[in-house]
């Protein structure tokens, strides 16, 4: 087991607890992030970094968030962690190492929190979650819940659908808020919901909730970076908006290198070591 290495590092100003204090005042703002250059360049603008299993799509290209394992949350969450110095760093536990048992969340969890040097974890679920919850919090792991519409139950979902749209499913969204809350989360993601839900859920609930295609009805929001940056290839979900084109901005970066060693003027005398003249 390697524990995070480098120099002990100040703890960032943004921690769980001040996340939690936010409730019902200024909005939380989260992006999510995978690399130290990216993080490094949004810690000073955020509240939370989120090291989310969306990488499994974003950065590795696989189809669901079932890609990615333990160990490569925890390579991707120590070089954020290791960049921020301002926001509170989260990563997800991916899907296949809490499930089982609250003793494999707990290992899991506390290998996430040694080896990286992050604040916190989060994991998706609401009722059937809430005993794990409790029992990481009581053993002093800040845990973010993620109810709503949870990416890792896609197969048993059969894709991804609004969730509340019914009464029924409306209730089931609000008391799974009810026990991750009741459970000890600091904070709780509401993704794909009605606006409705998401503003009863954000009542109810003590921590304060972080919306994802859910309305602004919630303490806080969070995107998935690569898709409001506009670098995400293939399909970005409707309730994303993109505030810059930064895959264009590459594009026309690589084609104007290609052109120029294609014409020979790169490398030209800026980047060139020539001997001195005698
Ligand atoms: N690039 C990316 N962005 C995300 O926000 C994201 C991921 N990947 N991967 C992990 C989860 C999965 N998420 C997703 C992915 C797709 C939809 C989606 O396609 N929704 C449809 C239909 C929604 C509906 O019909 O209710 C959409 O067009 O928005 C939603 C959430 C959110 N997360
Ligand atoms: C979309 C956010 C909440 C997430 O869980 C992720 O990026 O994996
Ligand atoms: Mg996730």
């Amino acid at each position: 087991m390697v524990e995070y290495g480098g120099a002990a590092k100040p703890t960032p100003a943004m921690t769980p607890n001040r996340i939690r204090a936010r409730k019902g005042g200024e909005p939380i703002v989260c992006l999510t992030a995978y690399d130290f250059p990216t993080a490094r360049r949004l810690d000073p603008l955020v509240d939370l970094l989120l090291v989310g299993d969306s990488m499994a799509n974003v950065v590795y290209g696989f189809d669901t968030t079932h890609g990615v394992t333990l160990d490569m949350m925890i390579a991707h969450g120590g070089a954020v962690a290791r960049a921020a110095a301002h926001a509170c760093v989260v990563v997800d536990l991916p899907f296949g190492w809490y499930q089982e048992s609250r003793e494999q969340a707990m290992r899991s969890a506390v290998r996430v929190i040694r080896e990286t040097g992050c604040a916190a974890v989060k994991l998706e679920g609401g009722r059937e979650m809430a005993e794990t919850i409790a029992f990481l919090v009581e053993r002093g792991i800040p845990v973010m819940g993620h109810v709503g519409l949870k990416p890792q139950m896609i197969r048993s979902m059969g894709g991804f659908r609004t969730q509340g749209k019914t009464p029924g499913e409306a209730e089931a969204v609000i008391e799974d808020t009810r026990a991750v809350d009741a459970a000890g989360a600091f904070a709780i993601v509401i993704e794909g919901t009605v606006e409705e839900v998401a503003a009863e859920a954000t009542r109810v609930a003590a921590a304060p909730t972080i919306g994802i295609g859910a309305s602004a009805s919630c303490d806080g929001q969070v995107l998935v970076t690569p898709d409001m940056a506009g670098l995400t290839v293939g399909h970005v979900p409707r309730f994303v908006k993109r505030y810059a084109e930064l895959g264009e901005a590459l594009e026309r970066a690589a084609a104007d290198y290609a052109e120029e060693v294609r014409q020979r003027r790169f490398p030209g005398d800026g980047q060139v070591v020539r001997l001195a003249k005698p």
